[in-house]
This record gives structure tokens, sequence and C-alpha cells, in this order.
């Protein structure tokens, strides 16, 4: 897990340092870092460094001398360089350093016939100092861009992006991960990411959020529960009831429930309209209907006795495909009120009221998904605050549900109430397809059933459980992530092709 810190903390972290280092240590340890980079990109795209031809934008601050130093030192190298200076005044010693190495520097008017012969821009134009309302120039979209700490007009708190930011094909960032480069906008045009350290960590505090891999499922799913250990019968592999399907969308709960069978579930049980059944039946041989009366007396068994009772359900995932009915919401009232762990997910969001409650909840919204569910509860933003901060958005909408909510995206975001949060990168774009978040209903409802969650959570610390269950939240998304970079591997992606992939994928991660 990488911690991830907001843009400003770090910036906060390297004041205090800069002043005591009258010798630019920590900005000459990041230029070298940024210089390494620009190398290898030139070797990379030219073949060649000795009299290859890099342009820096170079802008007021310390993000632009690290820029000029960088310069200097590829200067030095046998690299043409030249810093374009975007503002009247520039990093005074890295000036001083890139002229005393044979550097030259061009005004911004300079920029677009130097671009002609152009083989690698260095972005130093502004870090994480950048504030609102930037204008930058049009890079063509030919020229390999390196950037310098965070992309010029990303904001490194929030990956908010400005109209004119410059995509990078790589960003060395210093000090920490930041969280611009991660979500939002800001991890759409960040390119390759490399952090170098500059040994501020103890000074940095808890980090705001983790960024999760492959090799962390084993932490995330606790692999001391061993729910996938041998000679477990079915129903201690985790009982899973699906509600979904619709007579408009019968495929949605067909994918999920493949999806959660794929993913190594004990039993499934299914609640779908009849016209859906039959589907079900021959799609999923494995899935056990659930009848309307059966359910009933399940759950009223299960209010006596625990959840533990006569249902040996272990958990809901509630949603794909469901359609808004009388009926619906009765069944959606007897799951929520029977206190199993669930996952819910597409129209049953729109049927959840805010407030607390006391079962464990995934919630599984995109981005527009969340702006519904913030509306409902009286917060007022629009898609475009959610997209300009996601993370912030997603921690409102768990606060106000009292719930782990699942933000999809190019970056998935997972928090609990309390803001712990997780964040997992689909490997592809080709991940938002149709049915795509069916299948990550199903693996999420497989991995909650499975987990054997306390039958009284009361008498369990509640931070601890919803920390859990986010990291389980994460763990699917992971496994789903996965699955479909394993599909992307053949082409486009289709939801069906994600599940082909998905029992390879969970054994890859170590399932
Ligand atoms: N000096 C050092 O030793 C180190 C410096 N680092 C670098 O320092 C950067 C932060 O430096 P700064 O705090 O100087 O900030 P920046 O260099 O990111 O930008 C601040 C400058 O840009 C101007 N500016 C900001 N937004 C503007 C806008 N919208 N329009 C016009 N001008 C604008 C400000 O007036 C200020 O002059 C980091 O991103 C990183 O690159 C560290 O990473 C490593 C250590």
């Amino acid at each position: 897990m990488i911690p991830v810190y907001a843009g400003s903390r770090v910036r906060d972290a390297e004041i205090p340092l800069l002043r005591d280092s009258s010798d630019l240590s920590l900005m000459r340890r990041a230029a070298d870092a940024l210089a390494h980079q620009a190398v290898l990109m030139l070797k990379e795209h030219t073949g060649r460094l000795y009299g290859s031809r890099v342009v820096a934008l170079v802008g007021p601050g310390n993000n632009g001398g690290d820029g000029l130093f960088a310069l200097s030192a590829m200067a030095r190298r046998g690299v043409a360089v030249t810093a374009v200076l975007l503002a009247s005044h520039a990093h005074q010693e890295g000036l001083a350093a890139l002229v005393r190495a044979g550097g030259r520097t061009a005004a911004a008017k300079a920029l677009d016939g130097l671009l002609e012969e152009c083989d690698l821009l260095i972005d130093a134009a502004y870090g994480t100092g950048l504030r609102p309302g930037v204008r930058l120039p049009a890079i063509p979209r030919h020229i390999p861009v390196l950037a310098c700490d965070v992309p010029s007009g990303v904001d490194a708190d929030t990956g908010a992006a400005a109209d004119s930011v410059i995509p990078a094909e790589r960003t060395v960032t210093f000090g920490a991960l930041k969280t611009g480069l991660v979500v939002g906008a800001g991890h759409l045009v960040s390119g390759r990411i490399r952090v170098t350290d500059l040994g501020l960590n103890p000074t940095l505090g808890e980090p705001e959020a983790w960024v999760v891999q492959g090799d962390d499922l084993g932490l995330l799913l606790d692999r001391d529960l061993g729910w996938s250990a041998a000679g477990r019968h079915k129903y201690q592999r985790g009982v899973l009831g699906l509600l979904a399907g619709s007579a408009r969308y019968p495929g949605a709960a067909v994918l999920s429930a493949r999806a959660a069978v794929a993913t190594g579930l004990g039993l499934l049980r299914t609640i779908v309209p009849e016209n859906v059944a039959a589907a079900l039946t021959s799609q999923v041989p494995e899935a056990v209907p659930l009848g309307t009366d059966e359910l009933t007396a399940l759950l009223a068994h299960n209010r006596r006795n625990g959840r533990e009772g006569a249902t040996r359900i272990g958990a809901w995932a509630i949603g794909p495909g469901l359609e808004d009915t009388p009926e619906t919401r009765r069944h959606l009232q007897q799951i929520l009120a029977a206190n199993n762990p669930c996952v819910i997910d597409a129209s049953a969001l729109a049927m959840l009221e805010p407030g607390e409650h006391s079962q464990l909840r995934i919630l599984t919204p995109h981005a527009g998904e969340l702006n519904a569910l913030l509306a409902k509860a009286g917060v007022r933003v629009s898609p475009r605050d959610i997209a300009a901060d996601p993370i912030r958005w997603a921690r409102w909408a768990a606060v106000a549900y009292d719930c782990v909510v699942l933000l999809k995206g190019s970056a998935t975001i997972c928090t609990a109430p309390d803001g712990y949060a997780l964040i997992v990168h689909a490997s592809t774009p080709d991940l938002a397809t149709a049915g795509s978040g069916d299948v990550l209903t199903g693996i999420l409802g497989t991995l909650l059933a499975a987990a054997n969650f306390p039958a009284t959570p009361a008498t369990v610390d509640a931070t601890a459980l919803t920390h859990r269950l986010t990291d389980l939240a994460a763990a699917g998304a992971l496994i789903h992530a996965h699955a479909g970079a394993l599909a992307a591997r053949e082409g486009t992606v289709s939801a069906v092709d994600l599940l082909v992939e998905l029992p390879r994928a969970a054994r890859d991660l170590g399932l």
C-alpha cells in the first residue's frame, strides 16, 4: 500500500526543511531525479543523449527551480537545453546553475519555435504552489512530456485540472505520492509516476489515503480468516443472497450471479422476477432461487436467532438491473432490516435513505449516482464538483449514509465514514463498459459473504469493522481491475470477458 498525501501537506513539510537547508540539497535531489528520468525518456524516444534537445517550461517558484537544476545537470551531459521562462522572475540559484552549465534561456514567446525542434519537454511551470486560474501553453501531442512533481495545471490536493493542463507521459514527484496524481483528472494526465524520497516521511503525519495494488490483496482480505482454505464446506465459503434483475435488465442479474460464483462463492441464493428466473437458472445453474415466502420466513428467523440462523445467508448483493416496484421495495426493506452486510448498487442506491443504521453496507455509485445520493442527503454539488474532488465527496456520502462508499471511476475510491480511504487504479479504461459494475457487485458480494462478519456488530469496534469493509471493497475493485487487464490483452473488454477472466484474476492475486 502506497501512502498518499495532499500536495499542500507535502509542501508544508518542505518549507521548514527548505529554510534550514541553505545548500539547496532537497532541490538538488529532486532535480537529479528529474534529470535521471529525462535521460531515460530521451534514450527511449531518440536512442541518444548527446546532441538531443530538451526544452523546459520554467515557472517562478521552486518547481521552476527544480527544472532549472535538472536542465543544468543535463547540459553537463551534452544535451542542448533551453529554459523557457514563463514569468518575469525565476529561481535565482537555479538560473545561475543553468548558465554555468552552458544552458540557454528564452522568453515565453519563443516557445513555439523551440518546440519545432524539441525531443523532450520538461514541465516545471507550477507544482504544489499552483493557484487557480492558470493559463498554460499548448504543447503538440507528439512531444514527450516529463512533469516535475505535478503536471502543471493539476491541483495536487484534489486531482482537479485546469482546461489548459499539460498531460505528461511521466511524472517525477518529490517527497511523497500526492493525492492529485492518483485521483480525478490529475490521475489521467500524470502518466507513469515515480516517487523520489526526500526524507520527509517523519514530518508528514497520517496519509490522506493509500493506493493499493495486486500484492496487497492478501492484506486486504485478512488471510488469517482462511476463508478459501481446503476443507471448508459451502456454507463456510460464504452464502450470498442476490436481489437483482428485471424484465428490462435481465442480463444484470446474470452477470452479478456469474461473477459471484466465479469468485469462489460457496452458495448463491437469488431473488429475481419470474421472467428473469429461467435465464438465470440456465446460465447460472449454481444459483438456488429464494421465493418471497421463504425469504420472509428466513429473515424473520434470522432476526430472532442472529445472522448465523437458518438463512445461512452471510451477505447480500442488491441492485443490478433492479426496477423500482412495490415488491422490490418490500424485499429491500426486509433485507435492510435483517442486518446482514450488503453491497448496494445501481438502482437500489436510489431507494436508500440517508442516516444512521446498524448494518454494514458498501454503496457502489459512479459519479452520477453519487451526485444523486448527495442531493438526497441535502448536499448540493454538481458532477463537476465531484470530478474536481472525488475523495472529498465520496467521504461526504459515506458520512451521510453511514456506510462504506466505493466510488467508481478510472481511479476507484473506497472510503469509510471516518475518512479511511483506499484507491485502486483500473488498469484499463475498457472497464467502463456496460455490465462491468454488475460484475463488480457480484465479486464484492462473494467477498462479503466469505468474510464472516461478527453476528452482533454492536459489540465490536465499529471503526475497525468499517475499515475491514473498506479493505474488502478495495479487494473487490482490485480483482475486477485485474480481470479487466487480463481481458484487455485480447482486445476490447466486455462484461462477459471479465467473467471469463475472473477465476484466473482471482488465482493470480492469490485468492
Ligand atoms: N526547493 C526545494 O528544495 C524543493 C522544491 N520542491 C518543488 O517546489 C514546488 C513548490 O514550490 P512553490 O511553493 O514555490 O510553488 P510552485 O513553484 O508550484 O509555484 C509557485 C509560484 O507560481 C506562481 N503561481 C501559482 N499559481 C499561479 C497562477 N495560477 N498563475 C500565475 N502564477 C502562479 C506563484 O505566484 C509562485 O510564484 C514543488 O512542486 C516542487 O516541485 C520540492 O518538491 C523538493 C524540494
